[in-house]
């Protein structure tokens, strides 16, 4: 069962979390890692397991799934460390070529922003993905148009769970924290919306790093981002 209650708040914006809350880019992930991995002469990583890495940026991506083939190798952490940036480099280059090709944006998310946007609210896209991937695919699924800002992981010095991509994105917009809306997936997005006092909403279907996303503290859990009524948000 689903509630959100902000009865006391009237939001100016709503930041969006990308990979697994606007686009299931599972497969995106497992065809650039695989073509990395078949670059570097080592097995492939299944989804399943790539979906319990998702979230925390690509490098912290690559060096999961380096490690994950190498194991049960013990010094599997510091060779992960040696071919990292020759992995991050392959990655990078089979991400851009295949970027978009083996996602789908989830149900509700068009209809969702859709009725954000004709009540008023600003909105921001803000992932720990690098901007460079995260502004061709926003295209490539029609989903540019919404959005006034789009950062990246690498926008910012530190990544969501830390604050500061939500501090500095709520500047750029010009909002307040407490009247600002965070819209994520996992735990990383609530811990840093909580750290930087923006509400948090989550959605069930996305990766939350392999946990259940209901056991996470935030102030609502949604289904679908069609379900945001926007007469509860303003
Ligand atoms: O770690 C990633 O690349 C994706 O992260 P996101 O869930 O913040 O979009
Ligand atoms: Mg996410």
């Amino acid at each position: 069962m689903n509630s959100i209650s902000f009865d006391h708040i009237r939001f100016d914006a709503v930041i969006v979390d990308l990979d697994g809350t606007m686009v299931d880019t599972l497969g995106d992930f497992a065809a650039s890692l695989n073509r990395m991995l078949d670059d570097l002469s080592l097995p492939h990583v299944t989804p399943a397991a790539i979906e319990t890495m998702v979230g925390k940026g690509s490098e912290h991506l690559i060096h999961s799934a380096l490690v994950h083939v190498m194991a049960p190798d013990a010094a599997a952490d510091a060779k992960a460390r040696a071919l990292f940036d020759r992995a991050w480099e392959r990655y990078q280059h089979h991400y851009l070529a295949i970027n978009g090709q083996h996602s789908a944006v989830y149900p509700g998310v068009i209809d969702g922003l859709k009725a954000l946007r004709a009540s008023g609210l600003r909105l921001a896209c803000l992932t720990n993905k690098p901007t460079s991937f995260a502004k061709p695919l926003l295209v490539d699924k029609g989903l540019d148009g919404f959005f006034e800002l789009v950062f990246g992981g690498d926008a910012f010095e530190r990544k969501k769970p830390d604050p500061m991509p939500l501090l500095k994105t709520c500047e750029a917009l010009g909002t307040t924290p407490a009247r600002t809306l965070m819209i994520g997936d996992s735990s990383n997005d609530a811990r840093a919306a909580r750290a930087a006092g923006c509400p948090v909403v989550l959605v069930t279907y996305g990766y939350n790093h392999g946990e259940p996303v209901r056991g996470v503290d935030a102030d609502g859990f949604v289904d679908s981002l069609a379900e945001l009524a926007p007469a509860a948000l303003r």
